[in-house]
């Protein structure tokens, strides 16, 4: 079966820091897949070249086999992308940048006004559909970029920390959503810090250090007997150094 999303070979780099040292990832149709890493290791810039945001100096990234960089019309049309510091049209509503940009995604005008009014029902957000974006908080700012990822219906998410700053109850909300797009036979990817959150919605698990893959493949093949936060300190081996240093605190 076509893979979802296929990295091959990813690289960037930067002057002289390597950011990304050709990555190759499989996110299978239908999984939940969670990119984990630590500040810095590379994930936002390998998942900005994998939906085409960003050029890579090498490899290649297919959604559902149509090459990102080669295809990109038919690549981005199956592809919802929620990326980090998303720059949105702040003298908006959240409703004018949701209408606006699905009439830039071909939507016809009366389906997105039905989408845009559920997304933002959904979401919370109904009641600051009249505000500025500029106004928005910034976990108002991540819930109106999900629903623009989600506007056109895509099959595979690709969301650059979907939780940070979100509330509890919003998270909930953002969680049952994505579970339902995964049962509905959409893939999800996301990046996070949290590994209490990947180990709880995802089933799949790759893990960036230093811009390589250091593991990569079912939660349970990662994870092994362990948990995810005790495998992912081992993999990236993260010393426990906070009590080092700060002796005049
Ligand atoms: N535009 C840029 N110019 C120069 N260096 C960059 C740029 N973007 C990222 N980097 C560097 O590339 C490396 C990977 O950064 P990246 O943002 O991909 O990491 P990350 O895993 O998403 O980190 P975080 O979890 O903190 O968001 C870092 O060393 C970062 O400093």
């Amino acid at each position: 079966m076509t893979a979802a999303l296929d990295i091959k070979g990813l690289a960037k780099t930067y002057g002289d820091n390597v950011a990304v040292d050709h990555v190759h990832l499989t996110v299978p149709q239908g999984s939940f897949y969670g990119l984990v890493g630590q500040n810095g290791a590379g994930k936002t810039t390998t998942l900005s070249m994998a939906v085409g945001l960003l050029r890579p100096d090498a490899g290649t990234a297919s959604i559902f086999g149509a090459d990102v960089w080669a295809d990109p019309a038919k690549a981005k049309q199956l592809v919802g992308v929620l990326p980090d510091g998303m720059a949105l049209p702040e003298r908006l509503t959240g409703r004018e940048m949701l209408t606006y940009l699905g009439l830039l995604r071909g939507l016809s005008k009366d389906v997105v006004a039905e989408r845009a009014g559920e997304l933002l029902s959904v979401l919370e957000l109904d009641g600051a559909e009249k505000t500025l974006v500029i106004e928005y908080s910034t976990g108002m700012r991540k819930k109106i970029g999900l629903a623009t990822a989600l506007l056109h219906a895509p099959r595979l998410l690709v969301l650059d920390e979907p939780f940070e700053a979100v509330d509890p109850v919003s998270a909930a909300t953002i969680k049952g959503i994505l579970r339902e797009f995964v049962a509905g036979g959409g893939s999800i990817v996301l990046s996070s810090h949290v590994m209490a959150l990947v180990e709880q919605l995802c089933d799949h698990v790759g893990v960036i250090d230093k811009g390589r893959v250091a593991a990569a493949g079912t939660l349970d093949e990662v994870r092994g007997a362990a948990t995810l936060e005790d495998r992912f300190v081992e993999l990236v081996g993260a010393a426990t150094t906070a009590t080092k240093g700060l002796s005049w605190l």
